[in-house]
């Protein structure tokens, strides 16, 4: 556990991973302040405990303060398929939105960050497992957009002492009590499949079955939100002053879509029939982590990395979320 009991200042804090993270910190004792502005995010998502300021992160400056620690950054637009339509929407709010948000730790004197990264900036690697030192090679705007954040995150250090990590995160899938996965419209596998297994889709589109993989699907490696907490606590005192620490985090394993939707299958018990369609832009076929140097540097240990508990999880939270949307509270 981190012994930093000083300010957090969260962005996204409202939505899926950021609140998962924030009620963590609330939990061992941090004072949490979300920033986030609501356009992805929710505001009962934010853990009650932690002080909410709905705003961008372009308007950071608003809200930081001497009296801040450190910064966790997750307020970001994170969707593969939009960004090849929209990529100005991701040169916007990710590279000059974490623009303004390092110029207001600067201004502030706020010398720790702890940033979401993403496996997207490796784009489409031809061999084996990805680590650290696997060359970057974005195939999206998102993975661009991520890629770019992370080089001025790494001139931020080297220039002005910010002692900073990157976590590069896999898949992200679960949920934890009330914090999981919830986005509209929604884009990712598991929600969608188990929207099917809800009745709310008749069926589940594979984008396609032409991949160079065993099944013909897109393989992915599926992290616990629950586990990514537990590394974002020790990244807050992983990087001293001065390094940009960049770690993946994943747990080694790859599932493919059609495995997801089977699995899927035993924890619904719902048949979920699936239909495959065209590939979607911009869909690497294969990303498999190392996350050897997540291993050795923040000493993290994955302890949920069962994909049968990460969908049941994510289960008894859509399960919970509809009880809640059909009752109004
Ligand atoms: N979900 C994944 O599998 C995954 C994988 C790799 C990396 N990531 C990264 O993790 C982070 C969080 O992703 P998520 O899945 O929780 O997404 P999310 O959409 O649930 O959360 C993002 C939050 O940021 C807020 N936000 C967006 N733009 C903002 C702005 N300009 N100012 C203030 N708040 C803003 C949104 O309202 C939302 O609450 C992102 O940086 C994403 O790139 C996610
Ligand atoms: O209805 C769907 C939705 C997704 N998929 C497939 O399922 C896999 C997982 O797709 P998700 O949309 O759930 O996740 P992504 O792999 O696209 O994206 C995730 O990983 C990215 C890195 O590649 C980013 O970090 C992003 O934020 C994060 O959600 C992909 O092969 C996708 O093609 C389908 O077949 N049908």
């Amino acid at each position: 556990m981190s012994k930093e009991r000083g300010r957090v200042l969260v962005t996204g804090g409202a939505g899926y991973i950021g609140s998962v993270v924030a009620a963590r910190l609330v939990e061992t004792g941090h004072r949490v302040t979300v920033l986030d502005d609501l356009s992805t995010g929710f505001r009962e998502a934010v853990p009650s405990g932690a002080e909410f300021v709905k705003g961008r992160i372009q308007e950071a400056a608003e809200v930081l303060d001497p009296s801040y620690a450190v910064v966790m950054h997750f307020a970001a637009v994170a969707e593969v398929g939009e960004s090849m339509v929209n990529p100005e929407k991701y040169w916007d709010t990710n590279v000059l939105g974490t623009f303004a948000l390092l110029a207001a730790m600067r201004g502030a004197g706020v010398r720790k960050l702890v940033a979401s990264s993403t496996c997207a900036v490796y784009g489409e690697p031809t061999a084996g497992v990805i680590s650290t030192r696997t060359p970057t090679a974005p195939v999206n705007p998102y993975g661009a957009s991520k890629l770019a954040v992370d080089h001025m995150i790494a001139g931020e250090s080297a220039a002005c002492g910010l002692a900073a990590v990157s976590l590069r995160y896999f898949n992200v899938a679960g949920a934890v009590a009330s914090h999981g996965e919830r986005h509209d419209p929604e884009s990712h596998l598991i929600p969608l499949v188990l929207q099917v297994a809800q009745g709310r889709r008749e069926a589940i589109s594979i984008y396609g079955d032409d991949y160079a993989t065993p099944d013909g699907t897109c393989v992915r490696d599926y992290i616990h939100v629950s586990d990514l907490a537990d590394a974002h606590l020790l990244a807050l005192d992983a990087a001293a002053p001065g390094e940009h620490l960049v770690c993946n985090l994943g747990n080694g394993n790859g599932f493919s879509v059609r495995e997801v939707i089977a699995v899927a299958r035993k924890v619904t018990g719902h048949p979920i029939p699936e239909v495959v369609v065209s590939r979607r832009p911009g869909d690497p076929a294969t990303l498999v982590a190392s996350s050897a140097r997540a291993r050795e540097r923040l000493g993290w240990v994955p302890r949920r990395s069962n994909l049968s508990e990460m969908i049941q999880d994510a289960w008894d939270f859509a399960q919970a979320t509809a009880v809640k949307e059909s009752t109004g509270h």
